[in-house]
């Protein structure tokens, strides 16, 4: 099985985890966009959507579900997004999508975030992937002189505009053992808007596709 059904996988199993007249969270991606096809495509009934990117707001919309602006939702029951890497604590490495601010915020305002992956996702150490950063555009040689002393390498994604008119630096050879703590000191640079590790609010569910069908964390 490749990696595109296992994803496909996840993202139908994360239907459980939906309720009938309710507003969810839907992240970015390639898993994503199986579960909002999923969600069509079973005729879940949601009350409406809040949306982490442009691309999702459009799939959602080509689906006909209403897209919810977050100042008017109030708190969420559920977000479900994918990820680039989680560990087996479900702290998350997010953002190859460039997504990760939007992302962020609905997951903080959501009570239950349940992730969806393929299984080649699930690492024991976070870093092998390089880490996103979203950056204030006059700060992006500043952050990545930050980011080198603290022992990665930042390279510029050079041409990619984040929704929010930003740039994104990814971090290259971490080996992250203190995802919590590198969280807060990433988040502590001046000109940081986001880091894409999600550690400090992890998902709470990890729904991994595999060959055996859906793995279910923790
Ligand atoms: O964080 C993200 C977007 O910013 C995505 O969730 C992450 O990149 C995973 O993408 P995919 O589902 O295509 O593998």
């Amino acid at each position: 099985m490749n990696a595109d059904q296992k994803k496909r996988i996840a993202a139908e199993a994360a239907l459980a985890y939906i309720d009938d007249n309710t507003i969810i969270g839907v992240g970015t991606g390639s898993t994503v966009n199986h579960f909002i096809d999923a969600l069509a495509a079973r005729n879940v009934r949601i009350r409406g959507a809040v949306s982490s990117s442009e691309a999702s707001t459009e799939r959602l919309k080509k689906h006909r579900f209403d897209v919810i602006d977050l100042n008017a939702a109030g708190d969420l029951d559920v977000y479900v997004d994918g990820a680039d890497e989680s560990d087996p604590q479900l702290r998350l490495i997010k953002g190859g999508g460039a997504a990760l601010t939007r992302e962020k915020i609905v997951a903080a305002a959501s009570r239950r975030f349940v992730c969806i992956a393929d299984d080649s996702k699930l690492v024991d150490v976070l870093g092998k992937f390089p880490l996103p950063v979203e950056v204030i555009p006059m700060a992006r040689s500043y952050v990545a002189r930050q980011l080198a002393k603290l022992g990665g390498e930042p390279v510029w994604r050079e041409n990619v505009i984040t929704d929010n008119g930003n740039q994104i630096l990814d971090v290259h050879d971490l080996s992250i053992t203190d995802p919590v703590g590198l969280e807060t000191r990433i988040n502590q640079i001046a000109g940081v808007v986001t880091v894409g590790l999600f550690a400090h609010r992890p998902a709470d569910v990890l729904i991994l596709g595999t060959d055996a069908g859906a793995k279910v964390l923790p």
